[in-house]
């Protein structure tokens, strides 16, 4: 008999401790570190993440420890979900523990400031892996959704397709249906720049911009995510499907999403200081918003949507000044 695959998942997070339940739940072996030894502790003897999700029991296959050793010990997979800025530092560290030949898999949705890099990249260079090792878990997932076992498709990207295609046996449950793709850049680009439309859509919302603006912003951000992820070499079909339209739209809709209700506090008049003051958890576009455009700037790109959420967001830019510039921009084709 084959023994079980075993996962690693750094991160007691929101979408830590909900992707851990999907390998459990899929017949993995799961291992989950957080930094804070009473959060393992409460998750082993409750069964539940008290953080998080205090009304959801854990499967018996999956138990937590704060101990980095321990947690990385024998990993099949070693998976990632701590806030992006701060993977570089923390994988460093854990990095010379890591199981040999383990595949490490980036959940994260952001873009490193000042490297400008994706998170795969980072992985690569900190851990001193090749590509083939790395792969990436994104789409519409919401964790408050997936804890409660209601369906969700995603992606799992490597560019070893027989890699990838051993993380999607190995998170395939019931709830959860994963598809392959070996475009990596196009998928980690649709993560990371649907958080800063997220917040644009939180923004017009909070406005009371009403659905035409939603649905907008939407299509327009879909297009400059393509502009950018062309110009990085990705597959624009990449932009279609659940690493692109799907998680977009699943954020701009959705009051569970952090990016989206950030955006919406901003809308509504709160202060910087007060939205970030009622944000307990992580919003990556709200750092992220910047190294895309920087990144945009580097390919020369034109991405006016996330540049509005920059002045908004980190210029204190009032948000009505910013919808006037946004819309009297001079006039051009759909497509170019
Ligand atoms: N929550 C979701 O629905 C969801 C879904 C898909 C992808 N993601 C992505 O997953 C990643 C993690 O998000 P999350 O929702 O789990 O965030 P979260 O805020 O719920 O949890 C983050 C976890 O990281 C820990 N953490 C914070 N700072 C740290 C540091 N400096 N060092 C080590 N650990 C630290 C926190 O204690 C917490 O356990 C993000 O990139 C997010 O975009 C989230
Ligand atoms: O809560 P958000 O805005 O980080 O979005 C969560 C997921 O990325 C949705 O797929």
């Amino acid at each position: 008999m084959t023994r079980p695959v075993k996962a690693a998942v750094f991160g007691t997070g929101s979408w830590g401790t909900a992707f851990g339940m999907v390998l459990a739940d899929a017949g993995c072996d799961v291992t989950l570190w957080g930094r804070r030894p009473e959060v393992a502790d409460a998750i082993n003897t409750t069964r539940t993440n008290p953080d998080y999700f205090p009304d959801v029991t854990l499967p018996a296959n999956l138990r937590a420890t704060s101990d980095p050793v321990e947690a990385a010990a024998g990993a099949d997979f070693t998976v990632l979900a701590i806030p992006s800025q701060t993977l570089r530092g923390n994988l460093a560290a854990w990095a010379p523990r890591l199981a040999p030949g383990t595949v490490l898999v980036s959940l994260m949705k952001g873009i490193e400031l000042g490297t400008c890099e994706r998170m795969s990249e980072v992985i690569q260079e900190v851990a001193g892996v090749s590509a083939d090792r790395v792969a990436v878990v994104t789409g519409p997932n919401l964790a408050k959704e997936i804890v409660a076992r209601m369906p969700a498709a995603s992606v799992v990207a490597c560019r070893d397709e027989a890699v990838a295609r051993r993380l999607q046996a190995a998170c395939h449950t019931p709830y959860f249906r994963p598809y392959t793709n070996t475009d990596v850049v196009g998928c980690e680009l649709g993560g990371a720049v649907k958080n800063v439309i997220g917040l644009a859509v939180g923004i017009a919302d909070g406005m009371g911009l009403g659905d035409n603006a939603k649905g907008s912003l939407i299509t327009r951000g879909l297009a400059e995510t393509t502009r950018l992820g062309l110009a990085m070499g990705a597959d624009p079909l990449t932009f279609s499907g659940l690493a692109g339209l799907g998680d977009l739209v699943a954020t701009c809709s959705s009051s569970l999403s952090r990016n989206h209700t950030f955006g919406f506090n901003l809308g509504k008049g709160m202060t910087l200081e007060e939205t970030i003051a009622v944000t307990r958890q992580t919003a990556e576009g709200v750092k992220s918003c910047r190294s895309v455009l920087d990144l945009a700037r580097r390919h020369g790109v034109d991405m006016p949507i996330t540049e509005t959420v920059v002045g908004i967001v980190h210029e204190g830019k009032p948000p009505m000044v910013a919808l006037k510039e946004l819309m009297s921009r001079s006039a051009k084709p759909e497509r170019r």
